[in-house]
């Protein structure tokens, strides 16, 4: 213990003794304070400053010239495998940490997210979007208030799958969105901390047969039926790829199961990658969306102004209800944009800070030289809530985003993080966000049942969980 206090390389930086001799000190805030690390980190930094000791060997850094040092363009750490196991989606290109096996795998993946690829697709994404408003619109009559949260999951739940795997996930259809891929996604995000440090509970949870999951641990029973489904759906594609040429699109099948270059020398598709691959294609594609648009619902219908320039602006645009604008138009509007930026920045995308390990030699990070080993990370949160970045930062501004010096501050929006490692899926979520809120606030009247700061507040499970009851709002179509 004195060693790890006085004589470890990391000893010199501030933080709590306690982090500085054990995980057990992370592991109590996130399992037992129920997803509180960051917030209880936002504390720490108050009191140790810019840089803290969070555990034996990972340093946490709030100064915002770290970001770019840690994640930026031309950096090579890899990511910590510790913290990425919990998914239990080891063979996806998220949980890889090899920079040259990332680097092909990205390669394959990329084209197919690729701008020109999803505005090939745009239909597929407005096709699920005007299922979207006619399911809201359905709430009118009853008077009844619809589940937000889940109705903006349940969309980008229902994209992903129909843009991923050609098939329609029907999250749209369930009554009152409640569905039983976001039920298996919400049972066991939970359980991603114990994951992370119990690794043997993760084995043996995830490892047993439904039935008996059902003892051990009901929660995780979802997800085993969830990738028991999708087994299915690989068994049959690889058994007769031909089935493909039926979909109404290219899906990431065709993508994978394409002949590579030899030159690539990519390592042979196999069935357990193909499975995690799209387990966390599913899970990336779907919460980061639907949460970001909830935040941004929640926030346009508690800014009365905002909702009114926001309205005038999409019915310039969009002046016949009924004849829908091009995404390429919808991205154009300089009001919507700057209401979709902010609503990134209090959305935060992923709210765990991503863990990278310093390698292969010693790094600058914040002017400070950080020996190779080392864990270091900074969350989103740090940047985007940085007051001498973003004035009065828990207030949602769009007119931000519309100064004349803003696009200096596009440098500190990191919902998508930065670099070599950074979302593949960054322009189908753009496509999404530009296509959800424009076409809602567009047709929809919409009216907060129960506005609560408790229902875009969250705990922390990598993505952010909203606590308290879902943001629930009345529907009634616009009249103009
Ligand atoms: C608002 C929506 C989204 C946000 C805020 C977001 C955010 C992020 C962030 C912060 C990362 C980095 C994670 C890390 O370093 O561990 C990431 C990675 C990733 N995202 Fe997204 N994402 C969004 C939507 C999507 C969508 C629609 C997809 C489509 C499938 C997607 C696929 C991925 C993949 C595959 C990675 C892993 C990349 C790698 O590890 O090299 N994301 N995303």
């Amino acid at each position: 213990a004195a060693k790890r206090l006085y004589q470890h390389p990391l000893s010199k930086y501030p933080g709590p003794g306690l982090a500085a001799l054990t995980l057990w000190y992370k592991a109590y805030f996130d399992i037992v304070k129920d997803g509180g690390w960051v917030e209880h980190l936002e504390g720490l930094h108050e009191i140790y400053g810019p840089v803290i000791r969070i555990a034996p060997n990972e340093l946490h850094f709030s100064d915002p010239s770290a970001y770019n040092d840690i994640y930026g363009m031309g950096t090579q750490h890899t990511k910590d495998l510790d913290m990425y196991s919990c998914f239990a989606t080891d063979l996806s290109v998220f949980a890889m940490f090899d920079h040259h096996e990332v680097t092909q795998r990205r390669n394959l993946i990329g084209p197919f997210f690729s701008r020109r690829a999803i505005l090939k697709l745009e239909k597929t994404v407005q096709d699920k979007i005007d299922i979207l408003v006619s399911r809201l619109l359905d709430y009118h009559p009853t008077g009844k208030p619809a589940n937000l949260d889940l109705a903006f999951r349940s969309t980008s739940l229902e994209v992903i799958t129909s843009y991923c795997f050609g098939k329609s996930s029907n999250a749209l259809d369930y009554k009152n969105f409640e569905n039983d891929i976001l039920a298996a996604i919400d049972q066991t995000l939970p359980m991603i901390w114990v994951f992370r440090h119990f690794p043997l509970i993760k084995s043996l949870l995830l490892g047993v047969p439904e039935c008996f999951a059902s003892v051990l641990k009901p929660s995780t029973v979802g997800i085993l039926q969830q990738r028991r489904q999708m087994g299915k759906q690989i068994d049959d594609i690889m058994k007769d790829p031909s089935s493909l040429e039926n979909a109404d699109h290219e899906t990431i099948y065709h993508h994978f199961l394409t002949p590579q270059p030899e030159n690539l020398r990519l390592p042979p598709v196999t069935r357990d990658w193909l499975l995690d691959e799209g387990l966390y294609m599913r899970f990336a594609g779907s919460d980061t969306v639907g949460n970001t648009c909830t935040v941004a619902a929640y926030h346009i219908l508690a800014n009365k102004d905002v909702h009114a320039k926001l309205f005038k602006s999409l019915k310039d645009a969009w002046p016949d209800r009924d004849t829908p604008p091009s995404y390429e138009i919808l991205e154009k509007l300089p009001y919507l944009t700057a209401v979709i930026k902010e609503s990134l920045r209090m959305a935060h995308g992923i709210v765990t800070p991503l863990p990278r390990i310093i390698g292969p030699m010693e790094a600058d990070i914040a002017g400070l030289v950080v020996p190779a080993g080392t864990v270091v990370s900074m969350g989103a949160t740090f940047l985007h809530k940085n007051s001498d970045i973003f004035p009065n930062p828990s207030t949602f501004q769009p007119e931000r985003w519309l100064k004349e010096d803003s696009t200096m501050l596009e440098k500190y929006l990191v919902s998508f993080s930065k670099g070599p490692r950074s979302c593949l899926g960054i322009n189908l979520a753009w496509c999404e966000l530009y296509l959800i809120l424009g076409t809602v606030f567009r047709k929809l009247n919409l009216t907060p049942d129960r506005p609560s700061i408790e229902n875009i507040s969250f705990r922390e499970y990598f993505v952010p969980i909203h606590r308290g009851r879902h943001f629930h709002a009345f529907v009634s179509p616009t009249t103009d």
